[in-house]
């Protein structure tokens, strides 16, 4: 189905080699020919094809732009609809006029997300690869760019569709129960052959359930806060793992003042990395602030690296921090080793269950392991995006945890021997629930709204 025509600036705004102003829907073609002057028209070049010529505005004959047009007619597009691509020389003054001149005839500016959206409309991808696409776009390592491509090519529909098909073959039993109540057998064997499935379709849901906090991570980073006392080498620590010299390191004690955020690439782990200030009782006032930001990022975090000086015994302060975090989600760094020891080790391991790393930032050593920890303590050891389904968004999470207790709910009903049809109705739930994901019968309202979140152009 092709809809009204729609157009937008496709590239970033900005000073590059090359802008593309993007039309699809019914009337692309007719639109790009008024505004195109080239050797042939563009409704006589062969469709996926990329033609010289030149923008003119038709009002005047005025040259505008020197460009390569590409015509891609329905239904092998991106869209499903006729699409031309006008690819201009990289000025933003140019394309938006070109812009414009598409508006002025007969194109409609497109919303953010729209030929994405269009795509989703005329069916060739279902939701959840459209979310794919957007999350694509926003992947901030490779890992996960391999997490979402693998959504946008279909991975997660595909995993659904098959657990669809098996609730589907298990109403089909249920029907020839209802269909021939009065054989007793009939029923047990159904029953049995339920119960077998249902569990089987209740395990792989929470297998992807699972999988959703490593998915989550892939797509947004691991929040990790370095903290602990000042001059331990947080910033040292930063500046490590970013390979780049950010964060301000100086001998002075309070040295980091405010918060920095980083992205870096762990083992495929994307963190979104913090320094903090160094945790003390101070006068300084600004040095206060950022203490008192340091606590906050504390409680926030997902992961916290705890670094302690090997040159120094542990002090209250310490403690006090130690004792008030979580068990799973502390790593201790021993830093400084390359110092003297007098940091009582044996006591830390006594009193706490934090997995201990130790490092000499200074000479280099030691953050491998920690690497290794992080990448255990998350994904127990190695990341695998490559061949698994991740889930990764919040509402497919929401998803199918109800599903997850719909399909409880049927197993339930099984066991205690209620009227078939009652477990028929978890069941058929349970399968529309996934069929949510992947767009089956959601409303124009969350799509509208799913696609709103998109880039313009896109
Ligand atoms: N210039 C340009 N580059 C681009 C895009 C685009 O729209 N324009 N894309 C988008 O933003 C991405 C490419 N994604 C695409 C995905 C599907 C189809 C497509 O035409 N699919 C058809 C038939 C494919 C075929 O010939 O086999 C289909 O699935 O039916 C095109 C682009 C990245 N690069
Ligand atoms: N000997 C030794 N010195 C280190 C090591 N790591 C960091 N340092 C030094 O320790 C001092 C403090 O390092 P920073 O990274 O600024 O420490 P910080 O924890 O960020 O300190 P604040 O920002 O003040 O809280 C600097 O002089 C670093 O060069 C190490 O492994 N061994
Ligand atoms: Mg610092």
């Amino acid at each position: 189905m092709q809809l009204e025509t729609i157009s937008s600036i496709s590239t970033p705004v900005g000073e590059g080699a090359i802008a593309i102003v993007r039309l699809s829907g019914i009337d692309a073609l007719e639109i790009a020919n008024k505004l195109y002057r080239g050797n042939k028209t563009l409704d006589e070049v062969e469709s996926h094809t990329i033609n010289y010529g030149h923008i003119i505005d038709p009002d005047t004959e005025e040259v505008v732009e020197e460009v390569m047009a590409a015509v891609m007619r329905a239904p092998k597009t991106y869209t499903r609809e006729d699409i031309v691509e006008i690819n201009c020389h990289g000025g933003i003054n140019t394309i938006n006029r070109i812009l414009q001149l598409t508006l002025k005839h007969g194109a409609r500016m497109a919303e953010p997300g729209e030929f994405t959206k269009r795509a989703f409309l005329n069916g060739r991808i279902d939701l959840s690869q459209a979310e794919g696409v957007m999350d694509f776009i926003r992947s901030k390592t490779t890992e996960a760019s391999k997490v979402a491509s693998g959504q946008m090519q279909g991975r997660l529909k595909v995993y659904i569709e098959g657990l669809r098909q098996r609730i589907l073959n298990i109403l089909a039993q249920v029907e020839v129960n209802i269909d021939y109540p009065e054989y007793d057998d009939v029923e047990e064997a159904t029953t049995e052959f339920l119960l077998e499935e249902a569990e089987k379709v209740k395990s792989e849901i929470g297998d992807l359930l699972k999988s959703s906090r490593q998915g989550r991570i892939m797509r947004e980073g691991l929040g990790t806060v370095i903290v602990g006392k000042p001059n331990v080498g947080k910033s040292s620590l930063l500046n490590y793992l970013i390979q780049d010299n950010k964060a301000i390191v100086t001998e002075v004690a309070g040295t980091t003042r405010d918060i920095l955020e980083e992205y870096v690439n762990v083992n495929g782990i994307p963190l979104k990395l913090v320094d903090t200030a160094g945790i003390r009782d101070t006068d300084d006032i600004v040095e206060k602030i950022g203490v008192e930001r340091s606590r906050q990022a504390l409680e926030q975090a997902e992961l916290i690296l705890y670094v302690l000086n090997n040159n120094e015994e542990l002090t209250e302060g310490d403690i006090e921090i130690l004792d008030s975090v979580k068990e799973d989600n502390v790593i201790l760094i021993i830093n400084k080793l390359d110092l003297e020891n007098n940091l009582d080790i044996g006591e830390l391991e006594e009193r706490y269950d934090f997995p201990i790393v130790k490092t000499s930032i200074i000479e280099g050593t030691g953050v491998d392991d920690l690497e290794d920890k992080i990448a255990e303590l998350f994904f127990g050891g190695a990341v695998t995006s490559a061949d698994s389904t991740y889930l990764s968004n919040n509402r497919h999470i929401g998803l199918l945890e109800q599903a997850n207790s719909a399909i409880n709910d049927a197993i339930d009903s099984a066991q205690m021997d209620v009227p078939i049809d009652i477990v028929q109705i978890d069941l058929v739930k349970t399968w529309e629930l996934l069929g949510e994901v992947i767009g089956e019968d959601v409303s124009e309202q969350l799509i509208d709204q799913l696609f709103s979140q998109f880039c313009l152009g896109k």
